[in-house]
């Protein structure tokens, strides 16, 4: 079957980022520069047209259309409109591509700059159907050498990635009503377990807070809308309750900062004292009535033992994380870094929010720093800042930047599950607590250079005010072998 077609005149194409459609003798149609083009410039986002597996065996697969579809992650096939099907093959892309099922559609972003008049190339994976027209021979590969699964143009006898690499058990556990709850044991994760609750005195975890003594109690309301503007809403103290009543006396917990907060002027109050309060809900009332002799504290007995609840459509969006996870390991592999990616997929069941996946770039930036984790709150931060993203430059500040007290809006990931392909090193952990992460869910355990769960486990280090959940991913659920790494390395 030729999937080419038969004119050799290219028509013309109205790309903004400066592509055309060019004609290469032996390849067919391509992709090509009009003007140099950056690294890390997304070229086109292509539209996707679906084909069931059925439609697709009975019909597609005899047609031209077998050389132009992408297989999708949940089985369809999906064929790319607009530029997404004309990109031609090489063994040293200079693009990228992302399936986005949030969008239905595909990515492509350049890889590397791009010189004007350059060819446009993604690769399609190790096993291909013709003989391609290469300019280097960097991509020999042997017959049964398993696809990289960097995503990949692949024909639809190739058994996909996916498929192959779930496991029966997986596939049952996914087949069935998305609202049902699966049990604990059947989650295709393990929950670390974090040590019993304080219930000595000696053992309550404590920090220093700023308190004042509200004499007149009819200022409290004023003094609660005061907290509010001044954003000391801080979600450190949202354990713990934000009056005190001993007796006739009233204190306000005001804030966790290091200096003296300034107090309003025009209510008559005393100077603020420090005193130290619980770092934690009470997770057990014996724990509650010791907690509550520092400062009243919230009793949140969920969190005992008894986690939170996964629907069947929960795991489903796991699933799909892992495997975007995945994915992005094998384009680090592929670029030559290591394949160690961090991903924050949007919440289940929400239609936008914050959304970011990165992976180390510790050997292409060589810069030690650049582990997965501290690229994706980066991101994320970037992305908070307007688009400030280069932090090597100097920005103004505004106002708002400049408040300490302000602080707390930069949360940069409360309330989200991050997916990372290994145990996050102490360095990354300390900076998923700094981002107020709620859980972690990883793949690869880090015995001897992790810090949730491995060499340490940060979020229940003494003096810690943040806990998240951390999940172990039950690695054998995928094919995931080669993005394993040295265990002494640091993710
Ligand atoms: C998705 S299409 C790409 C667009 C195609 N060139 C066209 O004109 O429609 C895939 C087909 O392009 C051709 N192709 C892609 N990359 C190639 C390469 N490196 N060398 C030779 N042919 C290539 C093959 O015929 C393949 O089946």
């Amino acid at each position: 079957m030729n999937s080419q077609s038969t004119s050799t005149a290219a028509p013309e194409h109205l790309n903004s980022t400066g592509c055309r459609i060019g004609y290469t003798e032996g390849k067919g149609r391509g992709v090509y520069a009009t003007c140099p083009i950056p690294k890390r410039t997304v070229v086109e986002i292509s539209p996707v047209l679906f084909f069931s597996k059925q439609e697709y065996d009975d019909h597609g697969k005899h047609t031209v259309l077998d050389h132009y579809t992408f297989n999708w992650k949940d089985g369809r096939m999906a064929l790319a409109l607009g530029l997404g099907s004309l990109f031609n093959h090489s063994n040293t892309p200079n693009v990228s591509f992302t399936l986005d099922p949030q969008t239905d559609s595909i990515r492509y972003e350049t890889v590397r700059d791009i010189d004007p008049h350059e060819e446009l190339c993604i690769f399609y994976g190790h096993k291909l159907w013709f003989d391609p027209l290469e300019s280097n021979s960097l991509g020999e590969h042997s017959e049964d050498e398993v696809d990289d699964g960097w995503g990949g143009l692949s024909m639809v006898n190739d058994e996909s990635e996916d498929s192959v690499s779930e496991n029966a058990s997986l596939r049952a556990l996914l087949d069935g009503n998305e609202d049902e709850i699966i049990d604990e044991e059947s989650l295709p994760f393990i929950r670390y377990k974090p040590p019993p609750e304080e219930e000595e005195l000696a053992t309550i975890r404590t920090m220093l807070a700023w308190v004042v003594d509200v004499p007149e109690p009819r200022h409290i309301t004023t003094l609660l809308k005061w907290l509010k503007k001044a954003g000391l809403e801080n979600p450190d103290l949202g354990h713990l309750k934000r009056i005190r009543k001993q007796g006739e006396k009233t204190t306000l917990l005001i804030s966790t900062c290091l200096s003296a907060p300034t107090l309003p002027e025009d209510i008559d109050l005393p100077e603020p004292v420090q005193v130290p309060v619980p770092t934690s809900a009470a997770l057990t009332l014996t724990s509650l009535a010791l907690k509550t002799t520092f400062w009243p504290t919230f009793y949140a007995p969920r969190r005992k033992g008894e986690s939170e609840a996964w629907p069947r459509g929960k795991v489903r969006w796991a699933v799909e994380a892992i495997k975007t996870l995945a994915s992005e390991c094998r384009k680090a592999k592929i670029r030559g870094d290591l394949p160690i990616a961090a991903y924050v997929p949007l919440p289940y069941s929400a239609d936008e929010g914050k959304k970011a996946i990165a992976h180390d770039t510790r050997v292409s930036a060589k810069h030690p720093l650049r582990h997965a984790v501290l690229n994706l709150v980066r991101q994320i931060a970037a992305a908070e800042s307007q688009g400030r993203e280069d932090e090597d430059v100097p920005v103004q500040p505004s106002e708002d930047d400049m408040n300490p007290l302000r602080n707390g809006s930069n949360y940069l990931l409360t309330s989200l599950t991050v997916f990372l392909s290994h145990e996050p090193c102490i360095m990354c952990s300390m900076a998923l607590l700094h981002s107020r992460v709620k859980e972690v869910i990883y793949l690869h355990p880090m015995e001897k250079t992790g810090g949730c769960g491995g060499l340490a486990c940060l979020p229940t280090l003494q003096g810690v005010n943040h806990r998240f959940d951390i999940c172990r991913w039950k690695i054998d659920t995928f094919n995931l072998q080669d993005i394993i790494i040295d265990d002494n390395l640091d993710a």
